[in-house]
C-alpha cells in the first residue's frame, strides 16, 4: 500500500498506493511506516519525498476503518516518526491532501504542491477534529486566526490560497512530485529543526483570548447543536495554551469523546450516503452503470417564474446555453432582469465575468427546435403544463428530453400527452434553484434508463444531490412533510404557539421552525393546494365539519390566518409580526395568541401545557413514519435517498443523519411506540398509525439501516 523506490540516487521516493483517494487505510499506514523506517536507516538514502499514486496525494484517513476495531499502526507516532527524524522529508501534492493526508504533510519538512491540488481538514464535517496533530501543528504553522476557520469550517483551499496562507512551501503548475524529488536534493544539510512544527510556538496576536473567545461564540452559534466545531475550538486553544506534546494529549481526549458520538455516526453515514445515491438502479436492472446519459449542450427553461430563474441560472453557471422562455414581453423582459441580475451578483463574488452570451430569450416555443433538454416551470396546474407538454412534444426534436419542475403533480399524466413518454422525467429543483443542493428526479412509469441517467447526470453537472424517487403525489419530500405540517397545525389548536413549535424544532437543529418557514415561503401556496384539493374554499364537502375533511381531522387554523391577509413575510404579518412587508425578523405576534385563544374557545378545546418532546415526537415521528411508507410502496430506493433530500432540500441538521438515521438512532421500537401512544389519543388521525414496515422491522429485532429493504413486503420497487 505505499511503495518504496529510491530515485536520483539519494532520495527515497514513498508513494501511497490505494486508490481511488489513497486513504490512510491500516496497510496504508503500515506501508508508509515501514517504508520511512528504511528510508531513515539507509545511509545512501539523504532525503525523501512522500507522494501519492494517480495523481492524489491522500484522502485522509480510511472513514470506513471508524467503524471497526482498529488494526495497524496508529497515525500519530507514524507522522512523528517522520518529523522526529533526522533526514529532509517532502510532501508532493497533487489532487487533495485532506484530514489526515494533509496531517501527514503537516509532519513532513516541506511541502510542494501542484497548481490544481486542494488541501483542507473536512474532519469537523464528519464529526470529527483532526486528530494525527492537525489542531496542534496548522496553528503552528500559520497562525491562530487561519487555522481556526480552517479547522472549524473544514473549508478547502486551492494551492494558490494554500501558498499564501504558508501551508505549502511551492507551487508548481508541472509534476509536483518532479519538483519535489528535485527540492529534495536541495534542501539536503539545510537545518531540519525550524522545520519541525511541534518545536515551534504557535504565533499569536496580542488579542489571542478574544480571538479564541469570538470563535468559540460563532462556532456555537452557527453548529446548531453540532460538537465537532466546539471541540475543535478547544483542540486549538490547546496549541496556544500548551506546549505541543499536552496540546496533542487534549486533541487526543477531545477526539475520544467525538469518535464516540451519535453525531460523529451520523455526519459519517451522511458522507457515505451523499454518495450512495448517486449510484442508482431501477427494477428494470437498469443503472446508473450501465445506463448512459445523452448528451446536453443547449437547454431551454419553460416559465421564469421563481423557480424557473434560479433552474436557469443554475443551468448557465454549468456552461450550457439556455433558451428561456415566457408567455408574453412583459414577464420575459421582468425575468430576463432578475436572471441577468443573478448572474451577475454570482460572477462578481466569484471575480468572474457573467455569461450572459449563452442565453436567448423569446416567447416564441418554435424556437426550442435545437434545444437537447427542456424544463417547465410554469404554474402548478396541471391543464397548463398538459397543454405546455403537447406543445412542447411537437416543437420539440424528437429525442429532446422533456422533464417538469412540478411539485407534486403525475409525471405520468403529462407524459401521456407527448408523443414520447419514455423522454419524460421529473426534475423537481428546491427553491432558490440555483443555491438549492437538492434534486428530486420523478421517474414517470415509463420514463426509460437513458432519460433517468441524462437527469442524473445533469443534477451533477449543476452541483446538485440528485435524488431519484417515484412519481407519487408530493414525490418523497414533500409526501413526507404533509403529517408533519398537519401536526404542527394540531399542537397549535391544543394549546401550542407557533414560536414553541419552532423553538423546539430549532433546538433540534432545523434553521428555521416550521412556522417561521411557512411564513418565509408564503402561506398562500399551500392555501391554494388546499383550496384545489376540497380542504377548504368553496368546494368543501358541505356535510364536512369545520376540523374534519375527507374523513380524518384537519385544522383550519393556518385558513383562517390567510384568510386575514396574514400571507407571511411578504404581508409583514404571517404566523409572525415582522417590522414591514418583506422583513425578516419574526416577532411573536400577540394577535396571532388571541386568533389561537379565540379559536380554541370557539371549538371547545381546553389548551393544555405541551413540551418540546411532544412537539419533536408528534412532528418527527409522524414525517418518519411517512418515510417508512415511502419505502414500503417502493417509492424511494432506500433510507438513504430519504435522509438525504432531508438533509439537502429541508434543513435537517446533517449531524442527526436525516429522518430515517435518526429513527434507527432512537430506536425503532421507541418510535413504533409513541405513535402507537399518540395513535390511541388522535385516533382521527391516520398519518399516526405506524406503518406496516415499521412494525415488522421492530418484530424482527430492528435491523440497521441497510438491511431495511430485506424486509418490505412488496419488493417490487416502483423506480
Ligand atoms: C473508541 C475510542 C477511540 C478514540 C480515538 C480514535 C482515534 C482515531 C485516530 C484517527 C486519527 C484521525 C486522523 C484524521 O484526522 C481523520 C481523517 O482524516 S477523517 C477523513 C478526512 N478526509 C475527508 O473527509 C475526505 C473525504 N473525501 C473527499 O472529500 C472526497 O472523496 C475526495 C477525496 C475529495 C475525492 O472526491 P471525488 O473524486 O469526488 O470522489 P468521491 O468522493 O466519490 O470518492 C471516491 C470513493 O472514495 C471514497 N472515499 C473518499 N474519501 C475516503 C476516505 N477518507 N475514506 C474512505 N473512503 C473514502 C468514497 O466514499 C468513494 O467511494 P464510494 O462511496 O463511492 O464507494
Ligand atoms: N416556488 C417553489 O418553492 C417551488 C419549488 C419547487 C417546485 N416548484 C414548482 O415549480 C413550478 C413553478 O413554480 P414558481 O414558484 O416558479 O411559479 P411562479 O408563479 O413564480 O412562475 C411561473 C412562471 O411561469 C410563467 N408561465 C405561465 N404559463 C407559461 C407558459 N405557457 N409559457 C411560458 N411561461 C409561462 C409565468 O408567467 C410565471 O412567470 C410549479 O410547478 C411549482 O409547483 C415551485
Amino acid at each position: 500500500m505505499a511503495r518504496y523506490a529510491q530515485v536520483q540516487g539519494s532520495v527515497a521516493l514513498i508513494t501511497l498506493t490505494n486508490p481511488p483517494v489513497n486513504a490512510l487505510s491500516a496497510a496504508v499506514r503500515l506501508g508508509i511506516t515501514e517504508a520511512v523506517t528504511r528510508a531513515l536507516r539507509d545511509p545512501k538514502v539523504k532525503s525523501v519525498v512522500i507522494c501519492g499514486e494517480n495523481g492524489v496525494f491522500c484522502g485522509g484517513a480510511d472513514i470506513r476503518e471508524f467503524a471497526k476495531p482498529m488494526t495497524g499502526p496508529p497515525l500519530v507516532p507514524m507522522i512523528s516518526a517522520i518529523e522526529e527524524g533526522d533526514k529532509p522529508v517532502v510532501a508532493a501534492i497533487e489532487g487533495v491532501a485532506f484530514g489526515g493526508g494533509l496531517e501527514l504533510a503537516l509532519g513532513c519538512h516541506y511541502r510542494i504542491a501542484h497548481s490544481k491540488a486542494r488541501v483542507g481538514l473536512p474532519e469537523v464535517t464528519l464529526g470529527l477534529l483532526p486528530a494525527a496533530g492537525g489542531t496542534q501543528r496548522l496553528p503552528r504553522l500559520i497562525g491562530l486566526a487561519p487555522a481556526l476557520e480552517l479547522i472549524t469550517t473544514g473549508r478547502h483551499v486551492t494551492a494558490q490560497e494554500a501558498l499564501k496562507l504558508g501551508i505549502v512551501d511551492k507551487v508548481t503548475d508541472q509534476s509536483a512530485q518532479d519538483l519535489a524529488i528535485q527540492f529534495a536534493q536541495e534542501v539536503i544539510g539545510q537545518p531540519l529543526l525550524p522545520r519541525k512544527l511541534s518545536t515551534q510556538l504557535t504565533p499569536c496576536p496580542p488579542d489571542v483570548d478574544t480571538i479564541l473567545d469570538e470563535a468559540m461564540a460563532r462556532v456555537k452559534q452557527r453548529a446548531r447543536g453540532a460538537m465537532a466545531p466546539v471541540a475543535c475550538v478547544q483542540a486549538v486553544r490547546a496549541a496556544v495554551n500548551l506546549p505541543y506534546q499536552a496540546g496533542m494529549q487534549k486533541e487526543q481526549e477531545l477526539m475520544a469523546f467525538l469518535f464516540r458520538s451519535s453525531q460523529a455516526r451520523a455526519l459519517q453515514y451522511c458522507f457515505f450516503a451523499q454518495r450512495a445515491v448517486g449510484k442508482w438502479s431501477l427494477s428494470s436492472g437498469a443503472h446508473s452503470g450501465n445506463s448512459k446519459p445523452r448528451p446536453v449542450t443547449k437547454a431551454a427553461v419553460i416559465g421564469l417564474g421563481t423557480m424557473g430563474r434560479g433552474i436557469t441560472v443554475a443551468l448557465v453557471k454549468a456552461g450550457l446555453s439556455v433558451v428561456a422562455v415566457e408567455t408574453n414581453k412583459k414577464q420575459l423582459e421582468m425575468g430576463k432582469q432578475m436572471v441577468s441580475a443573478m448572474l451577475k451578483h454570482d460572477a462578481q463574488k466569484m471575480n468572474a465575468v457573467p455569461r450572459l452570451d449563452l442565453l436567448h430569450y423569446t416567447t416564441d416555443l418554435s424556437e426550442l427546435k435545437n434545444t437537447d433538454l427542456i424544463i417547465e416551470a410554469v404554474f402548478e396546474d396541471m391543464a397548463l403544463k398538459k397543454e405546455v407538454f403537447k406543445k412542447l412534444s411537437s416543437v420539440c426534436k424528437p429525442d429532446a428530453v422533456l422533464c417538469t419542475n412540478t411539485s407534486g403533480l403525475d409525471v405520468d399524466e403529462l407524459a401521456s400527452v407527448t408523443k414520447r413518454p419514455e423522454l419524460v422525467v421529473g426534475m423537481h429543483f428546491f427553491a432558490p434553484a440555483h443555491v438549492m443542493k437538492l434534486l428530486e428526479v420523478v421517474r414517470g412509469s415509463r420514463s426509460s434508463p437513458e432519460v433517468m441517467a441524462t437527469a442524473m447526470h445533469l443534477g451533477k453537472r449543476l452541483g446538485k444531490v440528485s435524488v431519484v424517487v417515484g412519481n407519487c403525489s408530493g414525490f418523497v419530500g414533500n409526501r413526507m412533510l404533509r403529517p408533519y405540517l398537519d401536526q404542527a397545525n394540531f399542537l397549535l389548536e391544543e394549546g401550542a404557539t407557533p414560536e414553541l413549535v419552532d423553538g423546539a424544532l430549532e433546538e433540534f437543529g432545523f434553521p428555521m421552525g416550521v412556522f417561521k418557514v411557512s411564513d418565509l415561503s408564503g402561506l398562500d401556496v399551500g392555501w391554494r393546494i388546499r383550496k384545489e384539493a376540497g380542504l377548504t374554499g368553496p368546494n368543501v364537502d358541505p356535510k364536512d365539519p369545520l376540523r374534519r375533511r375527507q374523513g380524518r381531522r384537519y385544522s383550519p387554523l393556518p385558513d383562517l390566518v390567510c384568510e386575514q391577509g396574514r400571507l407571511g413575510q411578504k404581508s409583514g404579518r404571517g404566523w409572525y409580526l415582522y417590522d414591514k412587508p418583506g422583513g425578516r425578523v419574526a416577532t411573536p405576534d400577540p394577535d396571532i395568541h388571541k386568533l389561537l385563544e379565540d379559536y380554541r374557545v370557539r371549538h371547545g378545546i381546553r389548551p393544555r401545557q405541551i413540551g418540546s418532546q411532544e412537539v419533536l415526537e408528534r412532528c418527527l415521528f409522524a414525517l418518519i413514519n411517512e418515510g417508512f411508507r415511502v419505502l414500503e410502496d417502493g417509492m424511494a430506493m432506500g433510507p438513504e435517498g430519504i435522509d438525504m433530500i432531508y438533509v439537502f432540500g429541508y434543513g435537517w441538521p446533517r449531524h442527526r443523519g436525516g429522518p430515517m438515521f435518526y429513527a434507527a438512532m432512537v430506536g425503532l421500537p421507541r418510535v413504533l411506540e409513541r405513535l402507537e401512544y399518540y395513535q390511541q389519543v388522535h385516533p382521527d388521525v391516520p398519518h399516526l398509525q405506524p406503518s406496516s414496515l415499521l412494525r415488522r422491522l421492530v418484530v424482527n429485532g430492528s435491523p440497521p439501516l441497510d438491511k431495511w429493504r430485506d424486509f418490505l413486503q412488496r419488493p417490487h420497487s416502483q423506480l
